[in-house]
């Protein structure tokens, strides 16, 4: 039996650049503290979905501003954005495995972080951008970037966001976008005829989904870091749980959210 045997061809390990990816985590503790292979494992998978995420997105948009005669791609975007679902609601359990660390634990390596922090993620914030939620300040207050790295946020900065490409959507199907209460109105009326504008409400649901699902996720994150860390400031420098907590009321689509009061 030579099953699996058959040499010099493509294998496993060298497919998933194995050697590489199981060679990326080096700790800044000396002598090793046990628990930072967790820290630096959960982190490092977050920025893989946080990557994979960009790419659904990505092409979700791409799906939604597709103006070609006869190719309708709304099904795409639709079936990108339920995937997105997914795997958020993976990285909101996924801080089960983080909070299995103590805070005296980490207390034992967490010092030779600063001022490195979350704060610094390029993809968290360029999924922000993406989304909706633009802000240049963020691009300006971020110390010890690369220059690979500031382009791909000046480049999320100036490219369409899922939003813009939702608009395009309903201008597409006859229904104003001039105003933001023009907008408003058109969600509403697709919301109250669902058989004529079933794939623009549906939509407009998957997007408040993402939403949802980011909030579920900071809301979490803030927990964690009070069962953590308490009041202390932030190793980036922020106060800590006190900022985080003004990031909470963040949505990326509050028309999609005030048309709950007046449907
Ligand atoms: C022991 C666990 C953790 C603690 C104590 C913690 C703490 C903090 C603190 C205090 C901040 C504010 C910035 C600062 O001053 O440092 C922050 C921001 C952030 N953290 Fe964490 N964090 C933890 C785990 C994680 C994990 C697993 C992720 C996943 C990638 C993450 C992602 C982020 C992001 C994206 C921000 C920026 C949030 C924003 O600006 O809205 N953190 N974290
Ligand atoms: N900001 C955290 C440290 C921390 O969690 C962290 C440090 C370096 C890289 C990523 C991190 N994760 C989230 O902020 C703290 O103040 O304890």
């Amino acid at each position: 039996m030579d099953f699996g045997e058959q040499g010099a061809r493509l294998t496993y390990g060298g497919y998933l650049q194995l050697e590489r990816l199981l060679t990326s985590q080096r700790l800044e503790s000396d002598p090793a503290a046990h628990d930072e292979l967790l820290f630096i494992t959960i982190h490092q998978v977050y920025e893989l979905w946080f990557q994979q995420l960009l790419h659904e997105a990505t092409a979700a948009r791409d799906a939604m501003l597709d103006e070609t005669p006869g190719a309708d791609r709304l099904w795409w975007a639709q079936h990108l954005l339920q995937r997105m679902h997914v795997v958020e609601r993976v990285l909101v359990q996924q801080v089960d495995v983080l909070e299995t660390m103590t805070p005296q634990d980490f207390l034992q390596f967490r010092q030779t972080l600063a001022p490195a922090s979350g704060f610094q993620s390029v993809q968290f914030r360029e999924l922000e951008f993406l989304s909706g939620a633009k802000d240049p300040s963020f691009v300006e207050r971020f110390r010890g970037l690369t220059e690979v790295e500031r382009e791909r946020l000046r480049r999320r900065l100036a490219e369409p966001t899922l939003w813009d490409a939702f608009l395009r959507v309903l201008a597409r199907r006859g229904l104003p976008v001039g105003s933001d209460a023009e907008v408003t109105d058109s969600v509403r009326r697709a919301a109250h005829d669902r058989g004529g504008y079933a794939e623009v409400w549906a939509l407009a649901e998957a997007l408040l989904q993402h939403d949802e699902l980011a909030a579920a996720w900071r809301a979490r994150h803030v927990v964690m870091v009070e069962r953590m860390i308490g009041t202390k400031t932030g190793t980036g420098g922020s106060s800590g749980a006190d900022y985080l907590r003004s990031r909470l009321e963040l949505r990326y689509y509050p028309l999609l959210w005030e048309l709950r009061s007046h449907l």
